[in-house]
């Protein structure tokens, strides 16, 4: 399992012109602590500027912390970060890290050698990792003849080349089209699942997070202000219920009687320009309500339902609230 507790980072930057710049402290990451379990996949969400890339930087010992510990099955991170980089890897989105006049098999030789991987181990597991990534046929073809998602494939082999135990993907699949992230997620499942890797993930594909994540860490401004499961957060943030409505008639007057209706329980109502729908707010299940109200002003319900809230509009949410915006 890997512990990070209280890690933070602090940049130093000069500012001005000539001898006498400025130093400017800037605290990218002020707090963070953070587990991942093996076996596990762990998102690391925020809104850009939030601090994960410090953070994966600093789990990946590519950045020392300024303070605060970190540990890797017991291997202290700060201390030993040659031995963490032999248990770890990451594959990043985009078509870094990877050598276009290579082939994809002289690629992983390339990085096999770096990490040190015994010729005859990594002979095999070359040839292991071309099959699990589909590019079996393409061993001898040079990169540059790729295509994005190909390339993306051999990224993923690239970071199995030292058979990590954790592995850091940060948007691994930005740029790709639906078929080929469809593919990159399920590899990423079968990854935790199928061979026990601890993974930590950032994306801004909400979709992504929400099918893959077994928690999440929510960051804003170099801080966590949440964590939990996809359920937990959403339910958690939106104490709330919201209900759509689509009724036979649409008028400003209609949803002024059904608002004067709904007086007697706390609920907001509001109308969007979204299909004429009316959009119900409240603390309460007010279903038989709503029922009620538009039979008594003689309406017919065309549709009505809960509206299950989603992990953006709940990260959306918790960042304004950090920042002391009304919602609603
Ligand atoms: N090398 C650096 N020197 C100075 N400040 C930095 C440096 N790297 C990052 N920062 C600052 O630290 C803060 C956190 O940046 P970071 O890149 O970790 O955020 P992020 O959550 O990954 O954002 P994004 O989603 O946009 O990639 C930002 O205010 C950024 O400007």
């Amino acid at each position: 399992m890997i512990i990070a507790e209280h890690l933070k980072k602090t940049y130093i930057v000069k500012q001005g012109k000539g001898l006498f710049r400025e130093k400017q402290e800037i605290q990218a990451v002020r707090d963070i602590s953070l587990q991942i379990e093996k076996g596990k996949i762990v998102g690391l969400l925020g809104i850009n500027g939030a601090g994960k890339t410090t953070t994966i930087k600093m789990l990946t010992t590519l950045l020392s912390p300024t303070e605060g510990s970190y540990f890797l099955d017991d291997i202290d991170g700060v201390k030993y970060p040659v031995e963490i980089k032999k248990r770890i890897n990451m594959i990043a989105g985009g078509e870094r890290m990877i050598y276009w006049r290579l082939t994809a098999y002289e690629n992983l030789w390339y990085y096999g050698q770096i990490y040190n991987v015994s010729n005859n181990v990594l002979k095999e597991r070359i040839d292991t990792l071309l099959k699990l990534v589909g590019l079996e046929n393409k061993k001898d073809v040079p990169v540059e003849t790729f295509s994005k998602g190909m390339k993306q494939r051999l990224q993923i082999a690239r970071g199995l080349i030292n058979d990590p135990q954790y592995l850091f993907l940060d948007e691994p699949t930005i740029g790709l089209d639906a078929v080929v992230s469809k593919e990159l997620r399920s590899h990423i499942k079968h990854l935790a699942k199928e061979q026990n890797k601890g993974i930590l993930i950032t994306s801004h594909y909400m979709g992504e997070i929400e099918e893959l994540c077994d928690y999440i860490y929510i960051m804003n401004d170099g801080v966590l202000i949440k964590k939990g499961t996809v359920k937990e957060l959403t339910t958690e943030t939106f104490n709330r219920k919201n209900y759509v409505l689509r009724l036979d008639k649409h008028s400003k007057e209609i949803t002024e009687c059904i608002c004067d209706k709904l007086k007697v329980v706390d609920a907001t109502v509001e109308v969007k320009d979204e299909n004429d729908a009316i959009y119900i707010n409240s603390r309460e299940n007010i279903s038989m309500e709503l029922s009620r109200a538009c039979m008594e002003a003689g309406l017919y319900i065309r549709e009505m339902y809960e509206k299950e809230p989603h992990l953006e509009d709940a990260i959306i949410r918790l960042s304004r609230e950090v920042h002391h915006e009304a919602v609603y």
